[in-house]
């Protein structure tokens, strides 16, 4: 990628597309295309053809998607999967039809089987049942590399597809119902500190192991990714290192100065046991992760108490 060249972010405002952003202007490059779902929706074919054929982007960073946690996946089963599918399939072909010299497609780790030998390694893909409460979003996410290897395979597209662990960090998604666990619970913890409450309740049962990603470390691999790699295999992204909740809620605790109760909801969902994605392959493309988790949970606590303030001051 040349400092000059048009880069089209899809989701720059998103926790994954804002870091993605921050780290390309960082790097200097100046000739960024963003747009917002306002302006372009990118579930309809019409609009994404238009802007396409108008901008002619020389490299698309595919971040938009519509994403939430172990509730929302559960809950909007419909929206997860029709949102996804569209927003893949649009970008996907119009980047052909418009020539973009490469293109990155975001997928997760939830399109593993839910019983994948750990840590799971990229050819687990499609050798077992999904896991329940995130199927839709994982068979989208699955139709998006399958769209990158076909036209790849059929035009010669260099569509390459990543698959990043759990993510947090600046600008998440702090929502009490639809976000995920870490995010979820920094606000859950911090507020029961501020109004004194004597306990905080987790959901499920805690023994879930997750492997957590800071999004500006998650920004770093694409963009190395978009430089250095042109293979047709998807490559996990992690740091190759879980924990269980429990343990994450001990240590979220500890970040936000808690000193109350920690309960567990069993009524909630588990989800999968586990998905410590196996990270040979990035590792052997010459990247590793940077920021360790304890590290990462006190940016994103300092991020979230800062926007905190700046609410209460908008007020
Ligand atoms: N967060 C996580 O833990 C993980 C995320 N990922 C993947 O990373 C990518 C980014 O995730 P993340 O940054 O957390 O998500 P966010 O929810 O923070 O951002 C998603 C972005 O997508 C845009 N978007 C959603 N729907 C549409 C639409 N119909 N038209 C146009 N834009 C749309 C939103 O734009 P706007 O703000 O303008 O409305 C938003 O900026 C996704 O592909 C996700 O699947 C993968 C693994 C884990
Ligand atoms: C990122 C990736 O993976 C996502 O799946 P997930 O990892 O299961 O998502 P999660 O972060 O919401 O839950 C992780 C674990 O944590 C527990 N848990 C405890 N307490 C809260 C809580 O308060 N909120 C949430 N959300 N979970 C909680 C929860 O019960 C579960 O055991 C997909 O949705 C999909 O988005 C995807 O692509």
């Amino acid at each position: 990628m040349k400092l000059t060249d048009k880069i089209y972010i899809a989701g720059h405002r998103g926790m994954v597309g804002g870091a993605i952003k921050r780290k390309l202007i960082s790097l200097g490059y100046q000739n960024l295309l963003l747009r917002t779902s306002g302006e372009l929706d990118l579930r309809n074919q019409q609009a994404v053809n238009e802007f396409f054929r108008a901008e002619k982007p020389d490299y698309v960073f595919l971040a938009a998607a519509k994403v939430g946690g172990i509730h929302a996946n559960n809950t909007y089963r419909a929206e997860f999967l029709y949102d996804n599918l569209m927003i893949a399939a649009n970008i996907i072909h119009a980047a052909h039809e418009n020539k973009v010299n490469k293109l990155l497609f975001l997928g997760s780790s939830c399109i593993y089987p839910r019983m994948a030998p750990q840590p799971i390694t990229e050819d687990s893909l499609l050798t077992g049942p999904l896991e329940a409460t995130n199927e839709p979003y994982a068979i989208a996410k699955i139709t998006g590399i399958k769209l990158c290897e076909a036209y790849r395979d059929q035009y010669g597209s260099n569509f390459i597809s990543a698959m990043p662990t759990n993510l947090y960090g600046v600008g998440d998604n702090y929502h009490p119902e639809n976000s995920h666990v870490l995010p979820a619970l920094i606000r859950r913890f911090h507020e029961a500190r501020t109004t004194g409450k004597p306990s905080v309740t987790v959901w499920g049962t805690g023994t879930p192991r997750r492997e957590f990603l800071y999004a500006d470390d998650l920004a770093d691999a694409c963009v190395y990714l978009m430089h250095h790699y042109d293979g047709k295999e998807t490559v996990n992204i992690g740091t190759g290192e879980d924990l269980t909740i429990r343990e994450l809620a001990e240590t979220v605790k500890a970040v936000t100065h808690y000193e109350g109760e920690i309960l567990f909801d069993s009524s909630k969902p588990d989800g999968t046991p586990r998905k410590l994605l196996d990270v040979s392959r990035l590792h052997d493309l010459g990247w590793k992760h940077n920021i360790d988790l304890q590290t990462g949970i006190h940016l994103a606590y300092s991020d979230f108490v800062k926007k905190q303030f700046s609410l209460i001051n908008a007020i």
